[in-house]
C-alpha cells in the first residue's frame, strides 16, 4: 500500500505551500515582538562590549518579567542603559510610530550619558520621542534643583527632540497641589490627543520609564514614612515635606508607574547597596522601590558596587 505522504497527489501541493508560507509569516512575525528578557540581555552584551566580569540572573522578587543585568562598573551600566534604550525606541517606533519616555532626576540623566553620542545621536529617531518626568521639584526650572533643568543641561539639549513632544511642569504654579492637578491635566490632554494610551485599569502608559532610587529606597517622590506611596487613585500627586530636600515636589503615583509597558531601575555605587539588598533580597520588602511591578518588564541595571549586598 502506498501513503500519500510519499507520494502526495497534485491537489494536495498548493496547500502544503499555503501551510509553509504560513508558517513563515508567523515565525517572521514573532521575531518582530519584543524579544524575551533573556534574549535582550544577550544582545546587549554582544552589541555594547561590556566588560566581561558581569552576571547575569532572572529575578525571584517579582515573578518572570523581573530581571538583573550586574555590570562591574557604572560606565558600563551606563553604555548597557544606552543600548537598551536606542533599542527599545526602534521597536516602539516600529511597531507604534512614537516612544514615550519618562524621565527621572538624580544621578539617572548622567547615567544616560552614551545616548547622546556616537551611534546613537544619529540612529535614533529623536522626532519620534515624547518626554515626561517621573517627579519634579517645585522651583523655578532654573533652579540646580530643577529635574527638568538637570536633563535639558544633561540630556535634551544634546538631541533634536521636539520642544513640542516635552511635558515640563509649569512652574508658575508656586503650589505644589496646582502643579500637581496642571500635570495631570495635561497628562489627560495627551490620553485626549491619543499620544498616551490608557492601560487596562485606566491609567496613563508609557513605553519606557527610566527610574532611579534613593538610599532610603524612594523612586520617584514616593519616600518611606510617606503617604504617597499608597496613592492608588490619582495619576500625579504632590508633596509638602519630602525628607530629601527640596521638600515641595510632584511625583506620578505607583499605579500609573505601573501601568508602563517597560521599567528600568538603574542603580549605582556603593551608597545604595543597602537599598538594593534590601529590596531584591528580602521577599517582603517595604520600601517604596518595591513597589515598582510594572504590567510589562521590569529591568534592574546594577553595577557591582550597588550589587555587593546581594
Ligand atoms: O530626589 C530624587 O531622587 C531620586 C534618586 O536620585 P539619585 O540621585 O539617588 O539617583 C530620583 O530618582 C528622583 O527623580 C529625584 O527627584
Amino acid at each position: 500500500m502506498s501513503y500519500p505522504i510519499y507520494t502526495p497527489p497534485v491537489i494536495l501541493l498548493p496547500l502544503v505551500r499555503i501551510y509553509i508560507l504560513g508558517l513563515r509569516l508567523a515565525l517572521s512575525s514573532s521575531r518582530n515582538h519584543f524579544p524575551t528578557p533573556e534574549v535582550q540581555f544577550f544582545k546587549l552584551i554582544k552589541t555594547s562590549k561590556i566588560d566581561t566580569n558581569r552576571k547575569k540572573s532572572m529575578a525571584a522578587c517579582s515573578g518572570k518579567k523581573t530581571e538583573k543585568i550586574i555590570l562591574k562598573t557604572e560606565d558600563d551600566v551606563a553604555k548597557a542603559l544606552a543600548e537598551y534604550t536606542a533599542d527599545l525606541s526602534r521597536r516602539f517606533i516600529k511597531e507604534k510610530g512614537s516612544f514615550t519616555v519618562v524621565l527621572s532626576g538624580g544621578t539617572l540623566i548622567d547615567t544616560m550619558r552614551y545616548l547622546t553620542e556616537s551611534p546613537y545621536k544619529e540612529s535614533v529617531e529623536w522626532s519620534k520621542w515624547s518626554i515626561f518626568w517621573l517627579d519634579e521639584r517645585v522651583v523655578p526650572k532654573t533652579s540646580d534643583d530643577s529635574n527638568y533643568k538637570l536633563a535639558m543641561d544633561g540630556f535634551l539639549s544634546k538631541v533634536p527632540i521636539p520642544e513640542a513632544n516635552i511635558l515640563a511642569i509649569d512652574d508658575t504654579k508656586s503650589k505644589p497641589s496646582d502643579a500637581a492637578d496642571d500635570y495631570e491635566a495635561r497628562l489627560k490632554d495627551w490620553v485626549d490627543k491619543k499620544i498616551l494610551p490608557l492601560s487596562s485599569d485606566n491609567f496613563p502608559k508609557h513605553d519606557l520609564m527610566l527610574l532611579g532610587m534613593g538610599p532610603d529606597g524612594h523612586v520617584a517622590s514616593l519616600f518611606p514614612n510617606r503617604t504617597q506611596q499608597f496613592e492608588t487613585q490619582r495619576w500625579v500627586t504632590f508633596i509638602l515635606d519630602s525628607p530629601k530636600p527640596p521638600p515641595p515636589r510632584i511625583t506620578y503615583t505607583f499605579p500609573v508607574i505601573n501601568a508602563a509597558s517597560e521599567i528600568a531601575m538603574v542603580v549605582t555605587g556603593a551608597e545604595l547597596a543597602d537599598a538594593v539588598k534590601n529590596v531584591l533580597g528580602t521577599p517582603n520588602s517595604t520600601l517604596p522601590a518595591a513597589k515598582v511591578r510594572p504590567e510589562g518588564l521590569l529591568t534592574w541595571f546594577l553595577d557591582q558596587p550597588a550589587a555587593s549586598g546581594l
